[in-house]
């Protein structure tokens, strides 16, 4: 069972209140991204999750074991990399790595290969030996990831992981955390909506301290066209018409239609379809709920 379960969060910081009864439950494997604006509360919720802060109502639990009540049962099979991830200046990567795999309980020698195998995966051997105060933030934020992933945790919880990563970097760690998803429970904050687009299964937006939106990512379910197509000869495939413009109209299709049988529709119709694209609302979704900065 991989589940986290927010119920009633507030966190107040003196009479600023950084999070404001938040409850959700999320349930499986699969990826969790929390977006929101720079100070909504993303970080102060996941370091609630993960007993890093101690909310001031309601409670965390993970796999209904609470995180405040219990913390090493509950987080025995938890990683994280919470904000930007800071070592000892005077170690090095690998010891870094070693001492918070030992930390978990293992012996040396299946330390020794978890390192190695981590730092593959996370591409950071060439400098794992270097003393830590020589890294760039990149450099950091890898070792920082490979320490989340010590142990191989069933729910991993990330704030902003690509985060000082270059553009071939933030590729490889959304490779990576497609892969994990697949059978872990990962949650992660971004800003960056094509990473939430790639890797979200559900969504939760926080604005203020609030949860405004949690809900799943429906992927496959908006359609773009281009071409000249008359919103009053659409087919019954076609759920409703979310955007319509000259030569160009945002849908979403009914569960189950095929999109073949879509695009023919549209023709026998008297449409012309130049192009047929899935669509992400997520930038939609983001601006209804949040609104522009400039609001
Ligand atoms: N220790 C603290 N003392 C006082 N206020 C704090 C403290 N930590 C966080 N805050 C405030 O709580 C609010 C939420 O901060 P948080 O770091 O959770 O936001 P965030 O959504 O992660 O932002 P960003 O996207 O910029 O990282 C902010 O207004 C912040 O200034």
């Amino acid at each position: 069972m991989n589940k986290v379960s927010v119920e009633k969060i507030s966190k107040s910081y003196g009479k600023f209140r950084a999070l404001d009864n938040v409850s959700f439950e999320v349930e499986g494997n699969g990826c969790l991204v929390l977006l929101g604006p720079n100070g909504a509360g993303k970080t102060t919720l996941m370091k609630t999750m993960t007993n890093i802060i101690r909310p001031t109502s309601g409670n965390v639990k993970i796999n209904d074991i609470n995180v405040r009540e219990n913390p090493k049962k509950a987080l025995m099979n938890v990683g994280s990399l919470i904000e930007q991830p800071e070592f000892y200046s005077y170690i090095t990567g690998y010891e870094a790595l070693m001492f918070t795999c030992m930390m978990r309980g293992l012996d040396r020698k299946t330390c020794e290969s978890e390192v190695e195998n981590l730092a593959r995966l996370t591409n950071s051997k060439g400098y794992l030996t270097r003393k830590t105060r020589e890294y760039s933030r990149g450099m950091k934020q890898r070792v920082g990831l490979a320490s989340a992933m010590i142990g191989d945790p069933n729910i991993i919880i990330l704030d902003e992981p690509t985060f000082g990563l270059d553009p071939s970097g933030m590729k490889e760690v959304r490779d990576l955390i497609i892969k994990l998803k697949k059978e872990k429970l990962i949650i992660l904050s971004t800003h960056l909506l094509y990473e939430a687009q790639q890797l979200a299964d559900w969504v939760a937006i926080i604005n203020s301290g609030k949860l405004q939106y949690y809900g799943e990512q429906e992927k496959e379910n908006y359609i773009e066209i281009t071409g000249n197509v008359d919103v009053k000869k659409l087919p019954n495939s076609i759920d409703s018409v979310i955007y319509a413009g000259q030569n160009r109209i945002i849908v979403k299709k009914k569960t189950g239609a095929r999109n073949s049988e879509i695009i023919e529709n549209l023709i026998e119709l008297g449409n012309t379809v130049d192009t047929f694209n899935y669509y992400s609302i997520l930038e939609d979704l983001y601006v209804n709920q949040v609104g522009m900065t400039s609001d």
